[in-house]
């Protein structure tokens, strides 16, 4: 069956391969062209890893290690409190967004208590909005939440400025206790969350220091909300070292799915499709593509290569969901500029089946429907895609998960922090800052007033003096 696989995860790039169908496709002999390259980019990922650069995968087994203790922390915070709030942005929100929706119920947060194993409901708030921060302020009940405050850096404005209010809120209803309704999640010696953690008491957990926000699910940024709200965190990390092994102990790119992915994107950003479209067909896997979006933008969109050139590098992500964006966005990708790769993600089994009934009553055009399942209709509308995309000369690739559980999920998310890495070497930038989104921080530093910012205020003051507004 297409839609399957054995277990684990795996790809069926068929989609992008040279056929009678696919003309423009890739061929076997172009897909190999890059196997010295490859070879390099793992020779030399090795040597940034050995070097710090990919804590990602190199402290996996120290947080294997960490594991009890997260469950400890967690199982008596559940028993504490009925509601957990993730407070951060980016790379320490988004995974542990993903993670929720992926593993738990659908609508975990409306079940009652025993129908959750009495865990949590989870809010992660990874915005500044006033009308929501007011409003979720309002709706909980102080006395019965914890607050996990995450931020690698411990400075970033919009984290920080989100900790102020709550700790506020807190002083004001819990009183001298309000520090145990705080855990923080920082780095082991830099930024301000951490004298402030130490100096109030905060239990606080450890982001290892090679890890930036959007490799860092597989840390305690993630670990810790996940084993509250009871997900099982040893097998998200056990999936995620099996995958990890695979990538680092296999060669060639026709073996290594890192690779694999990895060289298909590099192949065609030079055939100018400068998109890459992440369309899970699954509601729980939404999310995911709002961590993936990040983890390739941030990753890959550079001004510089290694060497100091100016190269824009970078694929635009663009996050869809089917079969919802059938009904959208798919006319654009089908008929639209052809500039956009699509990458399908699919379950092999889903966790629960829904028949859809058959009555004979009703108009016979429907009757095809009756007797045959949700899955069976949304496997059918993801299959009719990929072909009609195809017929219109559209590049697309399918990662299966056999099902979605702990293990698969952290397979798949080490798969696409590796082939980050991989297209990271492929186009030769570093993948692992952000110096565009430096400027804009600063710049909002200097617009709040932060000291050593003046310069930089001047300038911006300048630059707004003369606006056209209609
Ligand atoms: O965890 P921090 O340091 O608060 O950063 C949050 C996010 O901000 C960025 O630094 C810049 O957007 C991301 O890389 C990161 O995930």
């Amino acid at each position: 069956m297409e839609n399957q696989v054995r277990s684990g995860v795996g790809i069926d790039y068929t989609g992008m391969m040279n056929s009678p169908q696919n003309p423009s496709g890739l061929t076997k002999e172009e897909l190999l062209s890059l196997q010295n390259a490859l070879d390099q980019a793992q020779t030399s990922l090795e040597e940034r890893r050995e070097a710090g650069e990919l804590d990602f995968s190199k402290l996996l087994d120290s947080m294997k290690a960490q594991v009890p203790g997260i469950i400890k922390y967690a199982d008596t915070a559940a028993a504490n409190f009925e509601n957990l709030v993730v407070l951060g942005i980016g790379g320490s929100a988004l995974g542990p967004l993903a993670v929720q929706q992926a593993l738990n119920h659908y609508y975990y947060n409306e079940l009652p208590p025993e129908k959750r194993g009495y865990r949590p409901r989870l809010y992660v708030v990874d915005n500044i909005d006033p009308v929501r921060f007011k409003e979720l302020l309002e709706m909980l009940d102080l006395r019965k939440t914890l607050f996990n405050v995450i931020s690698k850096s411990g400075n970033t404005s919009e984290t920080m400025a989100q900790f102020l209010i709550v700790r506020d809120n807190l002083r004001r209803v819990c009183g001298d206790t309000y520090g145990e309704h705080i855990v923080v999640t920082t780095d082991k010696e830099k930024g301000n969350l951490l004298p402030i953690a130490l100096k109030e008491g905060f239990q606080r957990f450890v982001i290892p220091g090679g890890i930036g926000g959007r490799f860092s699910e597989l840390t305690p940024v993630g670990l810790l909300a996940a084993a509250i709200c009871g997900i099982d965190i040893a097998q998200l990390l056990e999936g995620a070292l099996s995958m990890d092994r695979r990538i680092r102990e296999t060669q060639g790119v026709l073996l290594n799915p890192a690779q694999l992915r990895a060289a298909l994107a590099h192949h065609l950003w030079q055939k100018g499709k400068t998109i890459s479209v992440f369309m899970p067909y699954a509601d729980s896997l939404k999310t995911m593509a709002d961590w993936y979006a990040q983890l390739w933008a941030e990753s890959l969109g550079k001004r510089y290569d290694r060497q100091g050139r100016e190269v824009h590098a970078g694929q635009t992500p663009v996050k869809a969901l089917g079969v919802t964006d059938q009904h959208s966005q798919v006319q654009l990708y089908v008929e639209g500029p052809d500039d956009k790769v699509i990458t399908f993600v699919t379950i092999g089994n889903f966790k629960e089946s829904q028949v859809i009934p058959l009555d004979p009553e009703l108009p016979e055009d429907i009757h095809f429907l009756g007797g045959r399942t949700l899955e069976e209709l949304l496997f059918a509308e993801q299959k009719a895609t990929e072909y009609a995309l195809t017929l219109a000369g559209r590049q697309h690739q399918k990662i299966i998960l056999s099902k979605l559980d702990a293990y698969n999920l952290g397979q798949l998310l080490l798969l696409l922090e590796w082939e980050t890495a991989y297209m990271g070497e492929l186009l030769n930038i570093n993948a692992y800052d952000q110096p565009g989104v430096e400027e804009g921080k600063n710049g909002t530093y200097a617009l709040m007033g932060r000291k050593g910012y003046d310069v930089r205020k001047r300038e911006i003051e300048e630059y707004g003096k003369i606006r056209y507004i209609l």
